[in-house]
């Protein structure tokens, strides 16, 4: 691993690009990607289907390491996949012969062949914050969409990672338990803050999760815009209601459908 130039941030990316074909011609997925994440900061990333934010969320994990410029995570740049990342992806993909708590705790179990009291100790109380504590016996098909997916964040908070990648969580929930678990989110979040890079095709979900957020261009995926959300914290259902709100999602609505006209 590598000493990088901004100290700053936690997560950096310089320069970023990705051609998944090594043939010299072919086309680049995302490039000339720039942006700074800073700790506890909660960023969420939008753009049409095929931009790369699933290319951009593997490469802060490691999973992908990019063909151009560089990605660093504490100053250190990202060479291999990294185990202090939790993910969450559209489905929890719970195993069905566990039950909640233990598919919390499956993770810490498959990695070091066992957990302490300590671990189920920290299980309970994080299912308690996520309003699952009834259900930690039941087995996951006993539970709704909705609850499974709050299982899915539960587990990828066991480890307690620093940065938590979430791509597009939420987008197989309907609209009504979609808004709730955002809300939860925020929660959960305030309570035991994290650095979040969160993708989504949802431009109202991104405004009112987010610090900042990132819109892409479509392929080759680029900066559009790195768009500050200065709406007060803690958000809550009146913040769909005010004007700010409206104008921010206006704004990159009008980037994304819109991309060559001056905001
Ligand atoms: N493993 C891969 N091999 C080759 N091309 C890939 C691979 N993964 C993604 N791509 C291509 O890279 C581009 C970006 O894909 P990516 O999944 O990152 O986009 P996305 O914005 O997350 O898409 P969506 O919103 O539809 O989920 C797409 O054109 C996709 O076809």
């Amino acid at each position: 691993m590598t000493e990088v130039s901004n100290k700053s941030a936690y997560v950096s990316m310089q320069g970023v690009g990705h051609r998944y074909d090594p043939r010299p011609g072919a086309p680049m997925a995302v490039q000339d990607i720039d942006l700074d994440i800073h700790r506890h900061e909660f960023v969420a990333v939008v753009g049409p289907s095929g931009c790369g934010k699933s290319t951009l969320l593997r490469m802060v994990s490691g999973l992908l390491i990019p063909s151009h410029g560089e990605v660093s995570v504490f100053n250190r740049r990202v060479t291999e996949p990294r185990d202090d990342v939790g993910i969450v992806f559209q489905k929890a993909n719970l195993l069905p012969w566990l039950t909640v708590r233990k598919n919390v705790l499956f993770p810490l179990k498959h990695k070091y062949g066992h957990y302490t009291q300590e671990d189920e100790k920290r299980t309970d109380e994080l299912l308690k914050m996520a309003g699952l504590t009834q259900f930690a016996d039941k087995m996951p098909d006993e539970l709704s969409g909705g609850m499974q997916q709050r299982v899915g964040i539960v587990r990828a908070l066991l480890l307690n990672p620093d940065i938590l990648l979430m791509d597009e969580p939420f987008s197989a929930l309907d609209a009504l338990t979609r808004e709730q678990i955002g809300f939860d989110l925020l929660k959960i979040w305030e309570e035991n803050p994290k650095t979040v890079l969160f993708i989504t095709h949802s431009i109202s979900e991104a405004v009112l999760l987010s610090d900042r957020i990132l819109v892409m261009s479509k392929r080759p995926g680029t900066v559009l815009d790195l768009i500050e959300v200065d709406l007060p914290r803690p958000r809550t259902s009146k913040t769909i209601n005010e004007p700010r709100f409206a104008e921010l999602t206006d704004l990159i609505r009008g980037h994304i459908y819109e991309p060559n006209v001056p905001a």
